[in-house]
């Protein structure tokens, strides 16, 4: 794992924590981006080498409209930035982690995305992700 990539927290507007996080951070969000597939639509905002992702549900089958329901809003899940995201999937798999899509996918930002379950990682929902060239 090369660095924190960066931290996704579920929202229930997006707009709403956009004027909330700028607040907080004292920097605006420098990108919003729809990822379907996952049924997201995302904000993001720089902090230093790491970044905070900002997630409102699309519709009601997303990951992020099912955690809001069960747990509200939050950090939903941490993401950390690899070379090589399916050498990595096979050394997590022979640790003994449970890997939510072997297949790598699209994620947001121009990124190859793959999924820890949290059960396997100690409660907490982890992300791999490799920069698309
Ligand atoms: C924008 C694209 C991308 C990026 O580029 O950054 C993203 O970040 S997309 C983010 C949204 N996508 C995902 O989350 C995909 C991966 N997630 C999943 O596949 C599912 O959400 C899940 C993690 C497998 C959970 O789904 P499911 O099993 O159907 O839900 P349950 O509600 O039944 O949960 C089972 C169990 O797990 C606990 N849980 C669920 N979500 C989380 C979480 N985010 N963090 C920690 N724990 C979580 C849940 O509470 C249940 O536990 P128990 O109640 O104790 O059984
Ligand atoms: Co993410």
């Amino acid at each position: 794992m090369k660095k924190l990539e960066h931290i996704g927290i579920a929202v229930r507007d997006l707009e709403a924590s956009n004027t909330l996080y700028k607040k907080l951070l004292g920097t605006a969000s420098y990108k919003t981006e729809e990822v379907i597939s996952e049924g997201v639509k995302t904000s993001f905002f720089r902090m230093g080498d790491s970044k905070i992702e900002l997630l409102q549900a699309l519709d009601k089958n997303s990951p992020i409209a099912q955690f809001l329901e069960k747990r509200g809003e939050g950090v939903h899940h941490i993401a950390f930035a690899v070379d090589d995201i399916k050498v990595e999937v096979e050394r997590l798999k022979s640790e003994g982690f449970t890997v939510l899509n072997e297949e790598p996918k699209r994620g947001a930002d121009n990124k190859l995305v793959v999924f820890l379950h949290p059960k396997s990682s100690g409660g907490v929902l982890v992300e791999l992700c490799q920069d698309i060239p």
